[in-house]
């Protein structure tokens, strides 16, 4: 991704967001099938332009509820595109799970992208998300090929947009927080030093970064809302009541604002706030929602993000976009996308560093 952003830097405004979303969904392509799809290093890669292709027509979907019955969204526009895309997501995930499953069966299996980058370095070889799932659902017993192709395309669809959401807000406030920028990048350097990428191991010694991180996902969640059905009757401490069966939606963005739990600044970016944070409710900060249910990824997305804007960071410094009159405070414009998005795309200026 660094290598990439060479092409855009110091040659003023342009959106970040392709760049960090092809990494993201390199990463977890990687990480969850094995496989090394290269979109970072191609545009207009066809399994990233038919997901964000999809993800747009589903956001569509969910805000007319006219067009969730199939009856009715088959006579409109949508149908076709939705149907392709999804169709091409799955073919291309199935294709990848017969392979694995046939490799698994042969003894051939080592021979993943992953595995074959880790020989370069003299690493042990990884175990995938869908080996994994292979293997502990009882290998030609277990999940079927359907199965295993929904919790897969779930990791790539709840893994992907999410954590480039987040990278990205966060590159948008450094760029708006000079003065937070520079304090980040001596961090970096300190920890880093001539190092010219972001191990697993050093993630843990950025303090500063884990704030910045955090104070981004407070104020910008890429998810702002989740939901749940109530399995009791109960009452709201305001005295409303919630009957079972009800449909209950919780608002993420909302809680992560509210002055009651955040204090007067509460619209303010202010990362220091996380080094001594003491909440007065758990779920007070709940960017990964909250409970037995929460993200499966959150651990993983927090090391993509991180790695990400330690990387950006370490190379570039990023300057606002031209026409942002500065003003670090104003909120940016979002819009909602299934995550919450910035209206403006994430538009940056980065000047590489001597
Ligand atoms: C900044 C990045 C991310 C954010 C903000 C985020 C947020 C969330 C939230 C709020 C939920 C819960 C939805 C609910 O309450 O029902 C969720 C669920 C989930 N997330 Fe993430 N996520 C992120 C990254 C990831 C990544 C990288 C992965 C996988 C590689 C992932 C996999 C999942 C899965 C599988 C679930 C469903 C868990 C379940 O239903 O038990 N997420 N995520």
């Amino acid at each position: 991704m660094v290598d990439r952003l060479a092409e855009a830097s110091d040659k003023g405004t342009f959106s970040i967001w392709k760049y960090v979303t092809s990494y993201t969904m390199d990463s977890v392509c990687e990480t969850t099938m094995g496989t090394k799809l290269g979109i970072q290093k191609q545009d207009n890669h066809p399994f990233l332009k038919c997901f964000e292709r999809f993800t747009e027509l589903v956001a569509t979907r969910t805000l007319m509820p006219w067009l969730h019955s199939d009856f009715i969204y088959r006579f409109t526009s949508y149908y076709k595109p939705y149907y392709y895309n999804i169709n091409f997501m799955t073919s291309f995930v199935s294709k990848i799970i017969k392979e694995k499953r046939q490799a698994l069966l042969d003894g051939t299996n080592s021979k993943n992208a992953i595995d074959e980058q880790n020989n370069d370095t003299g690493k042990p070889a990884t175990t995938t998300f869908l080996e994994l799932l292979i293997e502990y659902s009882g290998g030609d017993r277990g999940y079927t090929d359907l199965e295993l192709r929904e919790e897969t395309m779930v990791m790539l669809l709840a893994g992907t947009d999410t954590s480039a959401v987040g990278a990205s807000f966060a590159a948008v406030m450094l760029s708006k927080h000079q003065d937070m920028q520079e304090k980040l990048y001596q961090e970096i350097m300190e920890i880093l030093g001539d190092k010219d990428s972001v191990a697993a191991e050093d993630l843990p010694r950025f303090k500063y970064l884990d704030a910045v991180v955090k104070e981004t996902l407070r104020l910008y969640s890429p998810v702002p809302i989740t939901a749940r059905t109530a399995d009791r009757d109960f009452v709201l401490p305001s005295g409303r009541k919630i009957v079972k069966g009800s449909g209950v939606i919780i608002h993420i963005w909302g809680t992560h604002r509210n002055p009651k739990y955040w204090g007067a600044d509460a619209e303010v970016f202010r990362p220091e706030r996380f080094f001594d944070l003491q909440l007065d409710h758990p779920a007070a900060y709940m960017p990964f929602s909250y409970g037995p249910r929460n993200c499966l990824g959150y651990q993983y997305a927090s090391m993509s993000m991180k790695t990400v804007v330690a990387s950006l960071v370490k190379r570039y410094k990023i300057l606002p976009a031209e026409h942002v009159v500065e003003d670090g405070e104003k909120p940016l414009r979002v819009k909602f996308d299934i995550m919450m998005k910035h209206v403006d795309n994430y538009q940056v200026q980065l000047v590489r560093r001597k």
